[in-house]
């Protein structure tokens, strides 16, 4: 038997009663409620004053008995009473009547006291005291009972439901999807994998910009496995009451454990899950009772049974640590701002069923909008259907489509987000330039992924994958990853022939190896193998930790010429090879511009008339020359693969299994 429900339930009868006595009453009150008493005997309660007025009846006239100021009636203080009314031409006082005079021979009514209305009035107080001691009760148990729920009843804010909507309702979000298949099957059919033992994530976490498809995705999911699909968003455990938040969460595992295999969706799970004591001292022991209640859960639910647990957050930084353990959320997916190919995705979706006009192109649409998210542009398509409606048109015409863009786009928050085409061009360059750089020059890693589509802070950036996980780094690689990282503010010196802002991360990373390979890794000849400084090498906010200087002013100099110089020459190839190579850039660019986000296979293929530089050892001796050209020795394994170079870090051999991603620039 469940003591909280029934605890819940005569309050809710009581609560009812008292509304219907209400009603009741009013109904009362309408109606006739005078009862028919002697004139004496009225007159006799107007005197005592238990009875305002009262209304005489005398033949088919009325005469209202009102209540005047006391006076004097016979040497005895008593009240007045005047009665008027109406005869044939007007209004007539009469004589003062009073008890010993009553006007003979009338009878009159007398309003009735209302019973009911007395009896809640008296029985207030108790009801009030009462609901008082409840709530004080329900502080002292801290969420023991649910009795205080009144203003949101329990049943909306967990919203049950088994989704129609499928992956197919999603567009632009494949990795995602792909990333959720295994949970969607897992769903299908658990008994599959509990006896292979297989191991299911319990969590998933959403993450990415507001409106761009978790709440979406995640009951894709559901909808996929058909399983039903428990929501409730972050904000609404947030309670004022200590408890109701952990008695919520309690709550929500029960259901969904009763109805497994299904899904619990979390939205705004950052409302809940900030990192705890983030807060500004109290008032947020609420929150971490309900976020302590929440990891009890995840820990104490087994997967087996059956329901797994989908969180959405655009704040995943502010999470606390203790949500992503192994065991809770450890499978995090990315959802970001489509681009090109999802956007055209997304609008066929919401495009499905609406009736375009001939000239009607969503890709045009799709490449006037980088920036938008899935939300923006199923509002897109949605204001173009209300606006032609509104003109009492048939079919959505291109021109409306436009329009409705430009307001979207006019939403408070959209302006600053999307970039006019100039500024779209010289981020282009500025990544081609990085992208054309490090593809030219041999030791650096593949180019990845480059995209001009802003993310967070960087406006675009050039993803490169490391072919291994190194330990060691030789001159050649550092003085490639120099210019590597030069190249995107020199294509803007040699297209636009100035720099932007938007080189500054390039230029703070660039000097900080610059400086280290110079003041740690003894790569500088004129310097020599020396430690220059104490400090351990870490920049935190462009300052070198615990560095402290020992050496001479004249040393000083030296490194700061060295640094300059080694930054110089790595501009200067930078600046070589994309004067060698403007029209792979331009194509790039021309690219870039058109699809925003290119992938591997199709920046090589833009890449391919560039001939990749020789690979060359970078000789610090001193000024010495080398003893011999003597090659070094090769393992059999080596031998064995047929790869006989010196340094393998070219063979793709060895990079397959890697796979670390490595964000080297933000401009
Ligand atoms: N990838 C997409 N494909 C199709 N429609 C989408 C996509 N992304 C968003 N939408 C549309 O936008 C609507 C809002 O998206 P949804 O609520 O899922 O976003 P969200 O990421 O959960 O946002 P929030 O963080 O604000 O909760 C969806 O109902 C859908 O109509
Ligand atoms: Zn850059």
């Amino acid at each position: 038997m469940d003591l909280k429900r029934f605890t819940r339930g005569p309050l809710l009868w009581i609560l009812g009663i008292v509304v219907l006595l209400l009603l009741v009453t009013t109904m009362f009150n309408g109606g006739n409620n005078y009862t028919t008493a002697d004139t004496s005997t009225v007159v006799q309660q107007i005197q005592q004053g238990n009875v305002k007025n009262a209304t005489v009846v005398d033949k088919d006239q009325r005469v209202e008995l009102t209540l005047n100021k006391p006076i004097q009636v016979a040497g005895k203080s008593t009240d007045r009473i005047q009665a008027s009314w109406v005869e044939g031409q007007g209004v007539k006082l009469t004589d003062a009547l009073t008890a010993a005079n009553p006007p003979k021979g009338w009878t009159a009514e007398v309003p009735k006291e209302n019973f009911l209305v007395s009896l809640l009035f008296s029985f207030l107080p108790i009801i009030i005291i009462v609901l008082i001691f409840l709530f004080i009760m329900n502080q002292m148990q801290g969420g023991g009972s649910r009795v205080m729920n009144f203003g949101k009843s329990r049943a909306k804010l967990i919203t049950k439901d088994t989704p129609k909507t499928t992956f197919a309702d999603v567009a632009g979000a494949d990795e995602a999807i792909e990333e959720l298949q295994e949970i969607k099957e897992f769903l299908q059919a658990p008994a599959k994998f509990q006896a292979i033992g297989a191991k299911i994530p319990k969590g998933v976490l959403l993450y990415g910009p507001p409106g761009t498809g978790k709440t979406l995705l995640a009951r894709a999911v559901a909808g996929e496995a058909g399983v039903p699909f428990y929501s409730i968003s972050g904000s609404d455990f947030v309670e004022m009451f200590v408890g109701v938040g952990a008695s919520r969460v309690r709550d929500l595992f029960e259901q969904a454990k009763a109805n497994a295999p299904a899904i619990i969706f979390i939205d705004e799970i950052d409302a809940v899950g900030r990192h705890r004591g983030a807060g500004l001292g109290g008032g947020h022991d609420e929150r971490e009772q309900t976020l302590n209640q929440l990891l009890v859960e995840m820990d104490g639910f087994d997967v087996k049974g059956g329901v797994i647990l989908i969180a959405a957050t655009n704040r995943p930084d502010i999470l606390d640590p203790a949500l992503l353990r192994p065991g809770r959320f450890d499978r995090q997916v990315v959802i970001d701002r489509p681009d090109l190919e999802g956007r055209k995705g997304i609008l066929r979706v919401h495009g499905r069923g609406k009736p375009f006009a001939q000239d009607v192109d969503l890709d045009v649409i799709a490449r006037r909008t980088p920036g938008f998210t899935g939300a923006d542009l199923a509002n897109v398509i949605n204001e173009a259907a209300l606006l032609t409606a509104r003109q009492d048109q048939k079919l959505i015409t291109m021109n409306t489509l436009e329009e409705s863009i430009d307001r979207v786009m006019a939403g408070p928050e959209r302006k600053s987000r999307v970039m006019s085409d100039e500024e779209k061009k010289i981020i282009a360059y500025h990544e081609g330039g990085h992208a054309l750089v490090a593809h030219a020059l041999p030791n650096s890693d593949p180019v990845h992924k480059i995209t001009i589509l802003s993310r967070g802070r960087a406006l675009g950036y050039t993803m490169t994958l490391p072919m291994e996980d190194k330990f060691l780094a030789t001159r050649s690689e550092m003085n490639d990853q120099l210019a590597m990282l030069l190249g995107g503010r020199t294509a803007e010196e040699l297209v636009f022939h100035e720099p932007t802002t938007g080189a500054s991360n390039d230029i703070e990373k660039a000097t900080s190896i610059a400086r280290r390979m110079i003041t740690e890794y003894g790569m500088s000849e004129k310097l020599g193998a020396r430690k220059f400084g104490s400090g351990n090498g870490e920049v935190f906010l462009g300052r070198e930790m615990g560095h402290e200087r020992d050496y001479s002013e004249q040393i000083a100099s030296t490194i700061d010429e060295e640094v300059r110089r080694l930054i110089e020459s790595a501009h200067d190839q930078a600046w070589e090879i994309l004067v060698q190579y403007r029209d792979v850039l331009d194509n790039l660019v021309l690219e870039l511009m058109e699809k925003e986000t290119l992938s591997r296979e199709q920046v090589l293929q833009i890449f391919a008339p560039v001939v990749v530089k020789e690979k060359r050892p970078s000789y610090a001796g001193y000024g010495k020359r080398l003893p011999s050209d003597r090659p070094p020795v090769i393992t059999p394994k080596e031998r064995a693969n047929g790869n006989g170079a010196a340094l393998p870090a070219g063979s793709p051999a060895f990079g397959a299994a890697n796979e670390q991603q490595n964000q080297r620039d933000e401009a």
